[in-house]
């Protein structure tokens, strides 16, 4: 099982997830990053009426053919009509309403003339130039039509879209359900943020990592807790997490030390072992199983090779469940600024910042105990198995945060 590559390690277990179906309707303002569950058309036209985009006079083309500053044209102002208001006047041959950005453009009108061109006149107005017939007119319907497919099945909602939806009249967007996910951290020397510090303890920091990045992928974290080195509270606490879960991650305990339990977790379990072991760095311990129809990834504790793996494992799984394919993973070549002296008998993934094609590793320690390191970095520089070292100039890929 040692040979078991990432891409293999990631067939065993996509294959054992598919995609939510289940949907539900969601404020529009909670909607941003999920998944619409169905295409959204327009039921009106957009704009719902002809508008005007500055402000100025409605008026007939015909009447201002002719008007320059130094033959201007005089024009009677029936009245004046603002955004949010509608007029019932008609333009008549030589007359004009008073119009402001947004305002319906009244019927008779077929252009807008901008108020720098006239005298701003109230009840008269001098217009000083011509518009041609559209002219400064925005029709109905020019954004969309009533009918008219706005967003397709499956578009992952930003910011734009809700825009888009609220432009549309909708204050809900109907979307698929968010993965759930357990995360729980395993080690009696771990305490949390905000306890004393006491003699051999260290703060759990893999929590917060894991889970603050699952939520960025759109997870709905539904537990998250820490665990001492005990299989047995370990599996009762698997086992409780998974009642609530679609997905159960764990961070810890998976080499080959005494105090090792998830193997044993999951012997108590009676889980089907997928895989312990790939041959990546960090992550090489990995272990994971199916308990009750669900993936359990037990990755390393190393607050690095859990940081890592979240996304080299986590998240292609989060992409197909919530199918999400703007969450797969995005690998693009680069040059390397630095180099990396370290052999890699296995495929090892390398913090770093990418640029504009460039790629330059950190200064500091890239173990995989060691996380400061990461802050700032975009992305994981993939080594292949066999390299020797990496110098400045070499082509590699990169994996995008
Ligand atoms: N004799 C061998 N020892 C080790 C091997 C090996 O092949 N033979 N593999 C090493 C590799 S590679 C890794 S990776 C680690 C993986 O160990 P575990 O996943 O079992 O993780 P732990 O031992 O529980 O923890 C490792 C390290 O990380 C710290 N840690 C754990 N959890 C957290 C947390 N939530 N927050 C912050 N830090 C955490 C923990 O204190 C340890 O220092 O095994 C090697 N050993
Ligand atoms: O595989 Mo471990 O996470 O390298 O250090």
């Amino acid at each position: 099982m040692e040979d078991l590559t990432l891409e293999g390690a990631l067939d065993l277990l996509l294959e054992r997830v598919s995609m939510i179906e289940e949907t539900e309707s969601v404020p529009l303002m909670e909607a941003v990053g999920r998944v619409l569950a169905g295409p959204v058309r327009a039921w009106h036209d957009q704009p719902p009426f002809p508008r005007s985009p500055l402000d100025g006079y409605a008026v007939r083309s015909e009447d201002i053919k002719d008007a320059s500053p130094d033959h201007p044209v005089c024009l009677k102002v029936l009245c004046e009509t603002d955004a949010g208001h509608v007029s019932d006047v008609c333009v008549t041959p030589g007359t004009a309403v008073r119009i402001m950005t947004g305002a319906p453009i009244p019927d008779g009108a077929d252009c807008v003339i901008a108020q720098e061109k006239t005298d701003y006149g109230e009840e008269t107005a001098q217009i000083y130039g011509s518009v041609p017939a559209g002219g400064n007119y925005c029709q109905q319907g020019e954004d969309y039509k009533a009918g008219d497919l706005i967003l397709e099945k499956g578009t992952t909602l930003g910011a734009v879209e809700a825009g888009v939806m609220a432009g549309l009249g909708c204050s809900e967007a109907v979307v698929y359900r968010r993965p759930r996910v357990a995360v729980i951290t395993t080690g009696d020397e771990l305490i949390m943020p905000g306890e004393p510090l006491k003699g051999g303890k260290i703060y759990d920091s893999n929590l917060y990592t894991v889970v603050t990045r699952l939520k960025e992928f759109g997870a709905e974290i539904v537990f998250a807790d820490l665990v001492n080195d005990v299989a047995e509270e370990a599996a009762k606490m698997v086992r409780e997490a998974a009642e609530k879960a679609d997905l159960v991650i764990t961070t810890g305990g998976v080499s080959v030390g005494k105090k090792d339990i998830m193997h044993e977790v999951i012997r108590i379990l009676g889980c089907e072992q997928l895989f312990w072991r790939i041959a990546i760095k960090p992550g090489m311990p990995t272990l994971s199983a199916e308990y009750d129809g669900k993936l359990l990834i037990c990755l390393s504790g190393n607050p690095y090779g859990a940081a890592a793996n979240t996304e080299l494992l986590v998240r292609p799984i989060l992409a197909k469940m919530s199918a999400r394919s703007d969450l797969e993973p995005k690998r693009v070549k680069a040059v390397c600024e630095n180099g990396f002296p370290k052999k890699s008998p296995v495929t090892r993934y390398v913090r770093a910042n990418y640029s504009d094609g460039h790629v330059r590793i950190p200064d500091g320690s890239d173990s995989s105990g060691i996380l400061s390191t990461m802050c700032g970095c975009n992305c994981l520089i993939e080594i292949p198995a066999g390299t020797k070292r990496l110098d400045r100039g070499d082509s590699v890929w990169v994996v995008l945060l």
